[in-house]
């Protein structure tokens, strides 16, 4: 007998996968110098409430001009910076409540990858040392003789050579470099990639190999990005969902069709509007 119930559209797949990240309510303070006496202490807010998630295998991106508060935001969802007020959760957990070791299961979940390769990766160590560091903490378990291996396996996965191993960061290009934070960003096996400004100092050209590269990476993965950047070309091509910040809160969250088809706030009309290339 046919089924004559009527059929629910199918959801989006993306919406059944589990939500890792919920981030709710987000502040974040940095004193200022000056405040000595506690009355006198001052600060500046540069995130003033922000609320988003990111859902398994999804990529939320995160635009805003200069300043804006995206980094910060960044560094809180990797607990760089602690939260002044709000709430981090990660697969239901409250993570901003976590401190010292109880923080490094997150840590091996949660991974940030950073704007300037040159500066990120330690120039007195060699490639297998950077990439094989957090296995070593991570997996204290492995040997020194699978470290490398593991190290040789992922610097192989992101398109570099197994010679790179025994050479320094400045032997390489900005693009390798940025290659090997990526690496180094994998050996702990993460779920959640928060990608601050990854192409942004790369030239164009090559920005556009680890573009492909991370988008790889999540097929074979099913890596989460949090993609921060103020190329909204790129943004738009990496993202499923979109979210505007002006001023440290979020103004505008969509999908990325949508939000670039047709945006509803008017400080995403003119930060639109602002890219000559759109
Ligand atoms: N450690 C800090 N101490 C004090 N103020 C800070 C600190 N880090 C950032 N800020 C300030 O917080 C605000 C937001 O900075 P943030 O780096 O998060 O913005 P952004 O949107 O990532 O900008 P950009 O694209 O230029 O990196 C800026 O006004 C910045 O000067």
């Amino acid at each position: 007998m046919p089924d004559s119930t009527p059929s629910s559209p199918s959801p989006d797949p993306a919406d059944r996968s589990p939500v890792l990240l919920e981030v709710e309510e987000l502040v974040v303070r940095y004193p200022l110098p000056g405040g000595f006496f506690r009355r006198s202490r001052r600060f500046v807010e540069p995130v003033q409430g922000v609320s988003f998630r990111i859902r398994a295998g999804q990529t939320v991106g995160l635009v805003g001009e200069s300043g804006s508060g995206k980094t910060t935001i960044g560094k809180a969802v990797v607990r760089l910076v602690p939260p002044h007020s709000g709430a981090i959760r990660y697969r239901q957990e409250r993570i901003d409540l976590l401190s010292g070791a109880r923080l490094r299961p997150y840590r091996k979940r949660v991974q940030m990858i950073f704007q300037d390769p040159h500066n990120s990766l330690n120039p007195r160590l060699t490639i297998a040392r950077i990439v094989g560091e957090p296995l070593e903490i991570h997996f204290p378990a492995l040997r020194a003789a699978e470290r490398r291996d593991r190290a040789a396996q992922l610097l192989a996965r992101v398109g570099l050579p197994a010679d790179s191993l025994d050479r320094y960061p400045h032997e390489f290009s900005g693009g390798q470099r940025q290659r090997i934070g990526i690496a180094r960003a994998l050996a702990v096996e993460p779920e959640l990639l928060v990608c601050d400004e990854p192409v942004s100092a790369l030239d164009v050209s090559v920005q556009a190999q680890i573009v492909n590269l991370l988008q790889d990476l999540q097929q074979d993965l099913g890596l989460a990005y949090l993609f921060i950047s103020h190329d909204l070309a790129v943004v738009e091509h990496l993202s499923d969902e979109v979210l505007v910040l002006h001023e440290g809160k979020i103004v505008e969250a969509a999908p990325a069709e949508e939000l670039y088809r047709n945006p509803k706030n008017e400080y995403t009309r003119k930060l639109l509007a602002s890219i000559p290339s759109l």
